[in-house]
């Protein structure tokens, strides 16, 4: 598999002599196969521009993919398979999970880590949110039903936060939790990251996920009432409902920590939510026809902006596509200005944001979730 730019891969993977030099010879090899293209003129090599979809609409700005390990991948998810089964979910719940390739997502995305057992923290994360969005949130056929949503997500933050004790009130809601697989994998998944990660960092994965509930419950509220939001309404959502929650995990997979005073600095914020929100409006891109087919279609840039100005599908994406754009742009000035602040960490996690953005692309390009047989309108 190739990238066109993938030399960057130098210049963001894992740190180490013996890594770079693995990389350099790898990369040398392609360049002499002819298996490289050259960088795309007046782009930092960092980004190209990435035809999408069926290629027809106007590619999309994006960071380059930085790795594509494959084995690494398969054995990412062999083990999230093993977990899955442990947190009680059957056998065809099991393939749906391996066809997602959440482990292939984390070696695509977290390029800075060869760890396996490191990137399983954000392969089970990952796999416990999109349960939790698909089982609780988005998808009716799996029994996702907007009035049950809240109180759904109640007990979901109470696995991942667990209460001090309450007597005879906390056995029931001992048993509420082991009984629901969802919420057993939201609290395993943290128990793993809890092997690598500070309090802090443990903490600030908590209540972005919480962010990311309210946010959840609003869809809930729209579904319900049948009103769907204007677009803008649905972005100020998506601000909190976004891969900006996986992307906390970027220091403690990447074996490092980002202080607080830097995570929260609203510079970094805010390149962290350009970052986060450009990959959901990838998501939204790809996820329209799987959306369409849904009894109450889940929220969605491109059919909110549809439905705002009466436009097509194809015209309210290529709407999208401009806003993702636009804001892959904004992160790299955000990138760019922040390349003067004297802290290792703070370079390792913008870079590692840009790695994640150029990860996810492939990965929703790549990935069967997101091929569906419905037609556009
Ligand atoms: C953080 C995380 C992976 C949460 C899962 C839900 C989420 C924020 C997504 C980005 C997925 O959004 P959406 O529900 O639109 O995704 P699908 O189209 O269902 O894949």
């Amino acid at each position: 598999m190739t990238d066109p730019n993938d030399v960057s891969a130098l210049l963001a993977g894992p740190t180490g002599l013996g890594t770079s030099a693995a990389r350099l010879a790898q990369l040398l090899s392609r360049a002499r196969a002819g298996d490289l293209d050259p960088p795309q003129p007046g782009l930092d090599p960092a980004y190209a521009l990435r035809p999408w979809g069926d290629g027809s609409g106007t590619p999309l700005y994006c960071p380059v993919t930085e790795r594509i390990n494959e084995p690494l991948a398969d054995e990412v998810d062999e083990r999230l398979a093993a977990w899955a089964k442990e947190c009680g979910f059957d056998d065809d719940e099991i393939v749906k999970i391996r066809k997602a390739r959440f482990g292939r997502l984390v070696m695509l995305t977290h390029a800075d880590c060869d760890d396996p057992d490191r990137l399983l923290i954000g392969a089970k994360m990952n796999a416990a949110w999109w349960a939790a969005d698909d089982y609780y949130a988005d998808d009716s056929a799996l029994g996702a039903v907007p009035e049950q949503l809240p109180p759904r997500l109640v007990l979901a933050m109470a696995a991942m936060d667990p209460l001090p004790r309450m007597g005879e009130f906390s056995v029931p809601l001992e048993q509420a939790i082991d009984a629901e697989r969802v919420l057993v994998a939201l609290r395993s998944g943290l128990e793993h990251m809890g092997r690598y990660a500070t309090h802090e960092q443990i903490q600030r994965t908590c209540y972005s996920t919480f962010a990311m509930f309210v946010s959840w419950s609003a869809y809930a509220a729209w579904r319900h009432t049948g009103e769907y939001p204007p677009a803008w309404k649905y972005l100020a959502a998506r601000q909190h409902d976004s891969f900006y929650t996986s992307m906390t995990l970027c220091d403690v997979i990447g074996g490092y920590r980002l202080p607080a005073e830097l995570f929260y600095d609203s510079r970094v914020r805010r390149a962290a939510f350009q970052a986060g929100t450009a990959v959901v409006l990838v998501n939204d891109l790809y996820s329209v026809a799987k959306d369409l087919e849904d009894a109450k279609p889940p929220c969605n840039m491109v059919l909110q902006v549809a439905a705002d100005r009466g436009c097509s599908i194809d015209e309210a994406a290529e709407v999208t596509v401009q806003v993702h754009n636009d804001l892959v742009r904004d992160f790299e000035a955000s990138h760019r200005s922040l390349l003067p602040v004297p802290s290792v960490e703070l370079q390792r996690f913008l870079r590692a944001l840009r790695a994640w953005m150029g990860g996810a692309f492939e990965w929703h390009d790549s990935n069967p979730r997101y091929k569906t047989g419905a037609k556009k309108t």
